[in-house]
């Protein structure tokens, strides 16, 4: 591992925070939660952000936050969604540390984020959205270093993958 932390992508509902926060306590790392910190820093939640000052507003803000974070070391950085789409967040998180995508099928996101109004590129209908950016979004997540299948697989098995991966081992 170059530096020491470990990058989450993926697509929403994937379990990036959830999986994220549980991988940095079993290592003792810092856990940073990109939308979150971004929130933090607009004092406003992502709709809002979205619906005040638009999607490309909200991308520079997340490269900025993204900028920030890969100067730092032994953190757990779970990104939002999109953040793959940028090819400068792409050069980012490869000199930041070891990059794991997760991924899950459309029926599980769609019953993981269902009833979640946080998320607003997944306004409208549910499953229409997720088939359609899914497929926009197919080749986005491949190049992370390793790339986990979450459906059938359960947070503390995961948890010990990376904290292994973490080790060098
Ligand atoms: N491996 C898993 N097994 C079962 N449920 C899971 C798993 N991972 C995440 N979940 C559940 O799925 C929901 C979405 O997870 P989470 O918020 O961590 O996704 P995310 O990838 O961070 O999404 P976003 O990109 O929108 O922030 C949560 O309710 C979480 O408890
Ligand atoms: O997939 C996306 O483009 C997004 C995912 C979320 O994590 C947030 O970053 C935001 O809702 C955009
Ligand atoms: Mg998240």
């Amino acid at each position: 591992m170059n530096k020491n932390n470990i990058i989450l992508i993926g697509f929403m509902g994937t379990g990036k925070t959830t999986l994220g926060r549980r991988v940095a306590e079993r290592l003792g790392w810092a856990f940073v939660d990109m939308d979150e910190r971004i929130e933090e820093k607009e004092e406003r939640g992502i709709p809002s952000i979205f619906e005040s000052q638009g999607e490309d507003y909200f991308r520079r803000v997340e490269t900025a936050v993204l900028a920030e974070l890969a100067e730092g070391t032994n953190q757990v950085i779970s990104t939002g969604g999109g953040c793959v789409l940028r090819e400068e967040n792409r050069r980012l998180m490869a000199a930041a540390g070891t990059i794991v995508a997760l991924k899950a099928s459309p029926r599980t996101i769609v019953d993981r984020v269902r009833g979640d109004a946080n998320r607003p590129l997944l306004q409208g209908d549910l499953e229409q959205r997720v088939a359609g950016l899914l497929e926009q979004r197919k080749e986005a997540y491949d190049f992370a270093d390793l790339t986990l299948m979450t459906d059938e697989r359960s947070l503390e098995e995961m948890v010990e993958e990376l904290a292994a991966l973490a080790a060098g081992k």
